[in-house]
């Protein structure tokens, strides 16, 4: 189980601090799958890059399987089984596809090659390729996918795996993701836009101004969703206090 007790996140601009993060409970169960949704800016990339360890959070808790994984650094969270595959991946100059995804498995080339295929990419095209901005948003994306998925890994965040895909891969891609997540043993965790992939999942959890507004299965959050979350984010409002009580039962 991924358990987190009251996290936050703070953070110092220009403005001063601002709460990114406020108090997060969540416990998210072993195999589950999970899509994380919610408004632009509500703070879901935010709670990933946290349990990946890239941000560190300012309070509160997280735990894996039981073991406090608060103090863990990115590497250490990493070999725990936490995977975080990018909204944006990062571009590595000088590194080629084929060794970025010997260093992520840390095996060789023929699964490289099938990985490759996997994400709908031909390998004699991308092995020797290197991992700079050469390469389209949408390569980039799958070839993150790749390497996330040659992982063993206990909890996989997919962030905005649509972004930037074709719209006649994403359905591929993300029949990869789920069929992934079927051979058992993971946690996924989606953050999406995206319909389909909220219709796939087991859960869907609704994320805005920093806090868990609502979770719950594919039929109760599809009404909140299609409703309630709609009618009000949807036509611009502020999402204060008041404008958030549509969606609160
Ligand atoms: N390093 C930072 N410095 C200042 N503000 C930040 C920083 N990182 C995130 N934020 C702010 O925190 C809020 C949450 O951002 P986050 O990227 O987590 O949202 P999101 O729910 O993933 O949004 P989207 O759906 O647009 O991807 C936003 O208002 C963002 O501007």
């Amino acid at each position: 189980m991924l358990k987190m007790e009251s996290l936050s996140l703070d953070i110092t601009n220009g403005s001063g601090d601002v709460s990114i993060l406020k108090n997060i409970d969540l416990e998210l169960e072993n195999e589950k799958f999970y899509a994380l949704t919610g408004p632009n800016g509500g703070g879901k990339t935010s709670l990933a890059r946290v349990i990946m360890g890239i941000y560190k959070n300012t309070r509160g808790k997280l735990y894996l399987d039981d073991t406090d994984i608060t103090d863990f650094n990115i590497t250490e969270r990493a070999k725990a089984g936490i995977s975080y595959a990018f909204q944006n991946p990062p571009r590595f100059k000088g590194l080629k596809v084929r060794d970025l995804l010997k260093i992520s498995a840390n095996n060789g080339d023929d699964t490289a090659y099938a990985r490759l295929r996997a994400v709908g990419l031909c390998p004699q095209d991308y092995l020797d390729r290197e991992c700079d901005n050469s390469l389209s948003g949408g390569e980039v994306k799958r070839i993150e996918l790749a390497t996330v998925l040659s992982r063993h890994s206990k909890v996989i965040i997919y962030d905005e795996p649509e972004a930037g895909v074709d719209l006649w891969s994403f359905e591929k891609l993300l029949n990869l993701i789920k069929k992934y997540h079927s051979r058992g043993g993971v946690t996924s965790i989606v953050i999406t836009h995206h319909e389909k992939v909220l219709s796939l999942a087991d859960e869907i959890i609704l994320m805005a101004e920093g806090e868990i507004k609502e979770r719950g299965n594919r039929d109760r959050m599809w009404n909140i969703l299609q409703g309630d979350f709609r009618c009000r984010w949807q036509q611009n409002c502020g999402g204060d206090e008041d404008e958030l009580e549509c969606y609160r039962q």
